[in-house]
C-alpha cells in the first residue's frame, strides 16, 4: 500500500520504517537535516524492533497522494504541516499519532473530508541523529476512531499497522487519550533535569513529584468528570485511586510504567526537543491539565509549576538540580 508519514522524526521514523520493511510504499514529508540525511542514505532505524535501513521516498511535502497517511509530527507543529500537505491529504484517511488531547481537533480542522483516526503510541523511540531512530521500548499502539472514521476503517488500518508494530483498538479513544496524557506526565522532569524517565522514578523527590502532578490530574479530571480509558491492561478504575490514595501508594503507578519502559534509558519525547534546541509539546500535556483545571474554575499548581520549569529550561538550556526543582513545585 501507498503510505506517506509526515514528520520523519522519532515516532514517523519508527512507523515508515518498520511499514517498509513490511513490504509498504512509503513517502516521508521531512524537513532540514533529517529530510537531507533520509534522502542520501535512507532512513536507518534501530533497537527494540530490530534493525533496517529503509529506502523510503523523502520530500518536503508529499508528492503522491497515499491510500493512508500517518501525521507524527509535535502537536504544535501539525497544522502546517497538514496545510502544507492538504492537496494531497484530501479524503484519504489519516493516522494522528501525537501525544495531547487536540490532535484530531486540529485535524479536523485543516482537512474536513478526511476520516481520521487517533494513535496512542506506548512505544519509546529516540531520534538522535539525523537519518538515524533508535527504538528503546517495543509497547504497542493504542488506535481509535476519529472524526468521519468507522469501525470498518479502523479495523482495516489497525490490520495494517499490526503488520508492521502491534495494535490495540480502543472504543474510547477519548478516555484512552486521558490516560495517554496521565502517562506522559512522565516527560515533563526529564525534560527539566536531562535525567531519563528511569532515572527520575528512581530518585525518591523527582518521583514524590510526578506522582503529586498525576494526582492532582486525576483529581482535576474527576472534578470535571473525564473519564480515564482502559490502556494497556490498567483500567480507569484503577488511575481513579492515584486521586485518593495517599501519595505513598500512588507512586506505584509511575514505577509500573518506568518498568515497562525496560531498561534502555529513555529520555522520553519532550527532553529531546530540548537536546535538539527546539520548543517542546508542554503546552499540549501538563499545560492541556492547567488549561482544563482553569477552564473549568479550577486550578493545578504542581502541573502549572512544572510546565514553567519546563519553559525555563527551553529558554536556558540549563538544566536543574533535584534540589532546585523540589525547592519550585508545590508538593
Ligand atoms: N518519541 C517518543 O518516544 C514518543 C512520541 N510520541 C508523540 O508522537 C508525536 C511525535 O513525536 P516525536 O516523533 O518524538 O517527535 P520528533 O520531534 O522526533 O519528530 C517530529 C518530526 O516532524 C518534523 N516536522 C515538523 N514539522 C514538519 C513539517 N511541516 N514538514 C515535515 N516534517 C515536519 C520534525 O522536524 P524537525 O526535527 O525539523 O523539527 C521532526 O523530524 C508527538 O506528539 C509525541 O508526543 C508518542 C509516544 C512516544
Ligand atoms: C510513552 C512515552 C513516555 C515514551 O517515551 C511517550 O509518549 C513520550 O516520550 O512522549
Amino acid at each position: 500500500m501507498r503510505i506517506g508519514v509526515i514528520g520523519a522524526g522519532a515516532v514517523g521514523g519508527t512507523f515508515a520504517g518498520l511499514l517498509a520493511a513490511a513490504g509498504h510504499d512509503v513517502e516521508v514529508a521531512a524537513r532540514g537535516a533529517q529530510l537531507d540525511a533520509i534522502r542520501a542514505g535512507g532512513l536507518h532505524l534501530d533497537g527494540g524492533w530490530g534493525e533496517h535501513t529503509a529506502a523510503v521516498q523523502a520530500n518536503p511535502t508529499l508528492t503522491v497522494r497515499p491510500e493512508l497517511a500517518i501525521l507524527a509530527t509535535k502537536a504544535q507543529d501539525a497544522a502546517t504541516a497538514l496545510a502544507a500537505n492538504a492537496t494531497r491529504l484530501e479524503g484519504v484517511p489519516l493516522l494522528v499519532v501525537q501525544n495531547g488531547l487536540g490532535g484530531l481537533r486540529v485535524a479536523h480542522e485543516e482537512l474536513p473530508d478526511s476520516p481520521l483516526l487517533g494513535c496512542l503510541a506506548l512505544f519509546a523511540a529516540s531520534y538522535l541523529e539525523p537519518g538515524h531512530v533508535t527504538v528503546t521500548g517495543a509497547n504497542p499502539v493504542v488506535i481509535g476512531e476519529g472524526p468521519g472514521a468507522d469501525r470498518a476503517l479502523l479495523e482495516r488500518v489497525g490490520a495494517l499497522v499490526g503488520e508492521a508494530l502491534p495494535v490495540e483498538l480502543t472504543d474510547d479513544l477519548v478516555g484512552a487519550q486521558w490516560t495517554k496524557l496521565l502517562i506522559n506526565h512522565v516527560n515533563a522532569l526529564p525534560a527539566i533535569t536531562g535525567l531519563s524517565v528511569q532515572e527520575v522514578v528512581a530518585d525518591r523527590r523527582l518521583r514524590r513529584i510526578l506522582s503529586a502532578s498525576m494526582r492532582e490530574t486525576v483529581r482535576v479530571a474527576r472534578r470535571i468528570g473525564v473519564r480515564f480509558g482502559k490502556v494497556q491492561g490498567v483500567s480507569g478504575r484503577v488511575l481513579d485511586l492515584l486521586g485518593v490514595l495517599p501519595l505513598a501508594l500512588g507512586e506505584q503507578f509511575p514505577r509500573l510504567l518506568a518498568r515497562r519502559m525496560g531498561a534502555v534509558p529513555n529520555p522520553g519525547s519532550t527532553l529531546q526537543s530540548i537536546r535538539r534546541g527546539q520548543l517542546t509539546e508542554i503546552e499540549f500535556l501538563n499545560g492541556a491539565v492547567v488549561d482544563a483545571a482553569t477552564e473549568h474554575g479550577l486550578s493545578a499548581p504542581v502541573n502549572a509549576a512544572i510546565v514553567a520549569l519546563v519553559h525555563e529550561v527551553e529558554g536556558t538550556r540549563e538544566f536543574l538540580g533535584v534540589d532546585q526543582v523540589a525547592a519550585r513545585v508545590p508538593v
